[in-house]
């Protein structure tokens, strides 16, 4: 996949294109993606997806935006993964926003992006005030010679999936509508870096995982997997927090103890799927009362994967192949 930072002044190349943030890539961005991508080889056209860099509700209301659900690396990596050829990042700034609707259509999508077939969400705004919808695109597609196509909304269990829907579910701790909202586990990835050498003592090695994001949408004790170590992969208890016993100041921090391991891991790059949240962060009286309970945590790690192994093992074959 390709991606540009700037949109050209003069498109060389007729596209198919779709704009969003695309926080999370849950199934409705997918459902999106695949539409687009259907579009793009039935008429031999490069499938683009057009970005925004801030998101922009971080750039109108810095303090009120949501955390991310994915960072950007993960974004353009789950991106290049549906099929997209091109991805546009463009900087999302006071001269973007102060472009009409009609402004922005001609300049980006039919200028820049020489656009042939555009699909969008059904819930669309583009342009000063937001001022531009699905009918000014609509419109204008029928004036200057492009389609466009809606996304009709995607439900789960009766709930619209949405990048907010996603993160009401972490919040609440639910990660298995999270896993249904997405089409997959939440997960975190960053590299394995040095923390405080305390957890060794407390007999719990914790692997300090060091994400680029400022805030992450979930805190708490989980049940994980964690892959990049083995070919497959390994179970873990995870804490993410700003671990309050121990004190250590506002950041939030994601520690995991890997279950039956013992290996030096340090700047090696991991992935953390967040399966089964057990239970919110606490403030112990005492190490040795953290201690205890993080050997708990772990005795309920155990369980939950053994548990899920025992309901695989007594699935029908149709469940299994499902
Ligand atoms: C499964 C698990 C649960 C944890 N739960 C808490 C908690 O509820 N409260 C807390 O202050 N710290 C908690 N911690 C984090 C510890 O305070 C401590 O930061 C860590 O184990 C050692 O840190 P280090 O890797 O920097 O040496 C937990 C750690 C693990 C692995
Ligand atoms: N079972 C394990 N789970 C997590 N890390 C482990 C495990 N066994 C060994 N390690 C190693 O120990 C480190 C964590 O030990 P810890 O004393 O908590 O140090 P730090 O404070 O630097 O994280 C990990 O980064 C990893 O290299």
């Amino acid at each position: 996949m390709q991606i540009s930072v700037s949109v050209p002044e003069q498109s060389t190349t007729p596209t198919a294109l779709t704009i969003g943030n695309f926080d999370g890539l849950h199934l409705g961005h997918r459902a999106m993606l695949d539409k687009l991508i259907a579009v793009a080889r039935a008429h031999h056209l490069p499938a683009c997806v057009l970005t925004f860099e801030p998101h922009p509700r971080e750039f109108f209301t810095p303090d009120q935006a949501p955390a991310r659900l994915t960072g950007m690396r993960e974004k353009l990596a789950l991106l290049q993964a549906a099929g997209v050829d091109h991805t546009f990042v463009l900087r999302f700034g006071r001269q973007l926003a102060a472009q009409t609707p009609q402004e922005f259509i001609d300049r980006v999508l039919v200028q820049g992006f020489g656009v042939q077939h555009l699909i969008i969400g059904d819930d669309f705004c583009f342009g000063r005030k937001r001022a531009g919808n699905l009918a000014t695109l609509q419109a204008a597609g029928a004036a200057q010679g492009f389609t466009v196509d809606a996304m009709h909304t995607v439900e789960v269990d009766g709930i619209r999936v949405s990048s907010s829907a996603v993160r009401e579910a972490l919040f609440a701790g639910n990660l298995e509508l999270a896993a249904r909202l997405l089409g997959r586990t939440y997960n975190v990835a960053g590299r394995v870096i040095h923390g405080d050498k305390i957890g060794r003592k407390l007999g719990f090695p914790t692997a300090n995982i060091q994400f680029r994001r400022k805030r992450i949408p979930l805190d708490g004790v989980f049940a994980v997997t964690v892959e990049g170590l083995q070919e497959r992969p390994l179970q873990g208890a995870a804490s993410i927090g700003v671990r309050p016993t121990l004190g250590y100041g506002l950041k939030p921090v994601l520690e995991v103890h890997l279950l039956d391991f013992s290996a030096e891991i340090y700047r090696q790059h991991v992935s953390v799927n967040f399966v089964h949240k057990l239970r919110d962060q606490k403030k112990y009286d005492s190490v040795d009362a953290l201690k205890e309970q993080i050997a708990r945590d772990v005795d309920d790690t155990r369980r939950y994967f053994a548990g899920l192994t025992r309901i695989a093992a007594n699935a029908t074959p149709e469940d299994k192949s499902a």
